[in-house]
């Protein structure tokens, strides 16, 4: 093995996308395929906290969450495993510049999509109310920021979990 690909295989692979866009799915199937660890941020936060994450942001409030948040991930980037970010994780201005230098794929997915896929799943803080206007307006939000920290960016609208990760590990393998 060369020095690169060693170097690469100690590197996250980070992926990163609006709720919805499929980053936990796609997170442990690609993990399986690499047979690398998968770790969930939003499930790692859950799990230590003793609750959902809808729970904390109900009982301490989303300050209280994204600070955890933040801290989480950027610990969690030093691991070589498969990392899903949690989809506002990129707010923090610490986890983008963590970021910089990694293996970062952007899912990508537009809000009607996201929201055929978010609605039919378990309650989340974004579920509240009007879900695909809430996710119009995130979208138009963090875009941005999803573009700037990611080195690849992959369309999921079309295409099954399965497919994403197939285009990831072309990616990967190239
Ligand atoms: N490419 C895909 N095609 C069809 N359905 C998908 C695809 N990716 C994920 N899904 C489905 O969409 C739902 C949401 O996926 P998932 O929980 O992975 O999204 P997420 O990006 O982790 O969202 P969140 O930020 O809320 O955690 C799940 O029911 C999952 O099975
Ligand atoms: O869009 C968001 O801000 C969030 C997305 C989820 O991944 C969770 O991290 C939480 O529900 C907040
Ligand atoms: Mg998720």
């Amino acid at each position: 093995m060369t020095d690169t690909a060693r170097a690469i295989e100690d590197q996250a692979i980070v992926l990163v996308g609006a709720s919805g866009s499929g980053t936990s799915t796609v997170g442990r199937l690609l993990a399986a395929e690499l047979g690398r660890e998968h770790l969930d941020v939003d499930a790692v936060i859950a799990q230590r906290a003793g609750k959902s994450v809808p729970d904390i942001f109900i009982d301490d409030g989303e300050a209280a969450f994204r600070a955890i948040e933040e801290s989480t991930t950027i610990e969690l980037l030093e691991r070589p495993a498969v990392l899903s970010l949690g989809s506002g994780a990129v707010l923090s201005e610490s986890v983008r510049a963590a970021l910089r230098g990694r293996q970062v794929f952007w899912l990508q997915v537009s809000a009607g999509t996201a929201a055929e896929r978010v609605g039919l799943t378990a309650a989340r803080p974004v579920g509240f109310g009007n879900v695909r206007g809430r996710l119009i307006q995130l979208l138009n939000l963090r875009a941005p920021l999803y573009a700037e920290v990611a080195t690849s960016s992959v369309a999921t609208d079309d295409h099954t979990a399965d497919e994403v990760v197939g285009r990831i590990l072309e990616r990967l393998g190239g």
